[in-house]
């Protein structure tokens, strides 16, 4: 399916389904001449129980997207829900609660602490909070992600797939609403990538969690049941069940857009096309 790009952000779920929400949700960073619309009126709700993947070129703004749906940054204009609570306009230290209970985070490098072993990274953040995990919930989560004979073992013996599945519990451990993931497959090697990537799906199709992706690997996004793709801070485009090719033949609209801003341009100084093609990591 194609949706032109001018159109409006579909995604828009049923409000009971709807894990996270976002109305003329917009940032701007900097201010006069140098300000960077980073984010321009973006409406999107996040289907609950669902696996969602972010893309877009460099600097459309996924970050942002996933930061302001995470309650980690302060919004321009525009509002956000997790599920019925509207975290916009929530004080700092509700917002670490709410974080903190809430929402689970995977980043692209672990974040483990190399002192203490895989049980003990996996429940810090609860420890922290002071709270006990539901050990059945903790037990499932454990052997989902096969761990159960790494527990002891620290970082440092562990492979990078099974650090970034250590990392995977942690986000799991509190039963979030919601997990945000940040290119979780970025430092590994396409096995140890496939792992984890089949492991949030199966956080999804078996722990029923819902998932939020941003990664560039067209891969990766086929494990999601919808990409959004997001441009100079728009969602402009969705695909419901996409595969590797689906993707990347959509990504590749994208090239065409920025490498070639003014056909007469393009044809005046064909050499320097390559020099504008878009940063793409
Ligand atoms: N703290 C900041 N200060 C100024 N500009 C910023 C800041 N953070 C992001 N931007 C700008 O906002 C725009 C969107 O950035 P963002 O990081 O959300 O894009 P992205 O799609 O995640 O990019 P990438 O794929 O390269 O990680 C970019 O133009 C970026 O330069």
């Amino acid at each position: 399916m194609s949706t032109p790009a001018s159109a409006p952000a579909t995604g828009l779920a049923e409000p009971t389904k709807v894990a996270a929400r976002a109305r003329g949700l917009t940032k701007a960073y900097g201010s006069g001449e140098t300000t960077v619309l980073a984010l321009d009126s973006v409406d999107v709700d996040i289907a609950r129980g669902r696996f969602t993947a972010v893309m877009g070129p460099s600097g459309s703004g996924k970050s942002t997207l996933m930061h302001l749906l995470a309650g980690l940054d302060t919004v321009s204009a525009g509002q956000v829900w997790l599920g019925d609570t509207e975290i916009t306009g929530l004080k700092e230290r509700e917002l670490t609660q709410l974080r903190r209970d809430r929402i689970g985070f995977m980043f692209q490098s672990f974040n483990l602490i190399p002192t203490l072993n895989a049980l003990e990274n996996i429940t810090l953040p609860m420890d922290i909070a002071g709270q006990r995990p539901d050990r059945e919930w903790l037990e499932h989560v454990i052997d989902t992600l096969g761990l159960r004979d790494r527990l002891k073992h620290r970082p440092a013996q562990l492979s990078g797939g099974q650090q970034q599945r250590v990392a995977c519990a942690r986000a799991l451990a509190s039963r979030p609403e919601l997990i945000f993931a940040d290119e979780p497959t970025g430092n590994l090697d396409s096995r140890a990538g496939l792992e984890v990537l089949g492991f949030l799906r199966e956080a999804v199709d078996k722990l029923e969690q819902t998932v939020v992706m941003v990664t560039h690997d067209p891969g990766a996004a086929a494990h999601a049941d919808l990409v959004l793709f997001l441009a100079d801070g728009r969602i402009v485009d969705e695909m419901p069940r996409p595969t590797a090719e689906s993707v990347l033949e959509r990504l590749k609209r994208f090239d065409v857009i920025h490498a070639v801003p003014q056909e007469s341009q393009a044809e005046a100084d064909g050499d320097q096309r390559a020099d504008s093609a878009p940063d793409r990591d």
